[in-house]
């Protein structure tokens, strides 16, 4: 573990099975809850500008992903009283598809702190990309994707920000989807099922873009207007 690597994509790995449908379920359960809170806190309010710095060869093939990004500073509370913070960005970069960006280890969900980063932590160190006993600092990226025109929304071609750190760990919870990895002509398209965990570390992650399709919403209504959430780590 993780179990497959990608020969003509250095640096990505793939654990189809990294976690159990019962423990994806319980993940999704807590980040619907967690998108609840950031929408009520933000609820239309007034939003700030960010430049999210992409390489030129992503900027230049005009993938519709804009370097500019509105967010909200928000404060929300877990248990105990804890105060944590993150920003929240309700469109980023495609109608359907918001982000909350948690830096550091004191703002990460109790969600987070207590159920994904020390199984993650275990494995980066396993696999020989953290020493034993080094402090980590995570970040976590939460995706909320939600039904546009009978579609659900997809994340185009980019590259993860430098300061998400040198490894980056998709952890693919609620729905099936199509990811690709890209370097000039060459592709590889890996379907993650529920469950999965891809990450990408050296070439795979500073030279080859990646990005989730959209995919068929299905047919009838949903029990919450998020189809797909998925849940990124890094550290530093
Ligand atoms: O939603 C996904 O599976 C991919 C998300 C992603 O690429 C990111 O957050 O940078
Ligand atoms: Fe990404």
């Amino acid at each position: 573990m993780p179990r497959h690597r990608f020969d003509h994509v250095p640096g990505l790995f793939f654990d189809p099975q990294y976690r159990t449908a019962e423990q994806c379920s319980h993940l999704v359960r807590r980040s619907l809850e967690l998108y609840d809170r950031l929408e009520s806190a933000t609820g239309g309010g007034p939003l700030e500008q960010a430049h999210i710095p992409q390489p030129a060869y992503v900027r230049s093939e005009k993938h519709n992903l804009p370097s500019e990004e509105h967010f909200a500073r928000v404060a929300l509370t877990e248990s105990n009283g804890r105060g944590i913070r993150c920003e929240y960005f309700p469109r980023y970069g495609e109608d359907g598809h918001a982000l909350a960006y948690f830096q550091r280890n004191a703002n990460l969900p109790d969600f987070a702190a207590d159920d994904l980063v020390p199984g993650v932590r275990e494995l980066v160190e396993r696999e020989g990309f953290a020493p034993p006993d080094q402090e980590l600092t995570w970040k976590l990226t939460m995706n909320f994707y939600k039904r546009v025109g009978g579609r659900i929304a997809g994340f185009p071609f980019h590259v993860d920000i430098p300061a998400n750190g040198v490894v980056t760990m998709i952890l693919n919870v609620h729905r099936e989807a199509l990811f690709q990895i890209a370097k000039g002509d060459v592709r590889a398209d890996i379907v993650l099922p529920v469950g999965a965990l891809l990450l990408l570390s050296g070439e795979s992650r500073y030279e080859w873009k990646h990005r989730v399709l959209p995919t068929d919403a299905p047919a009838g209504g949903s029990d919450h207007a998020v189809e797909r959430v998925s849940l990124v780590l890094g550290f530093q």
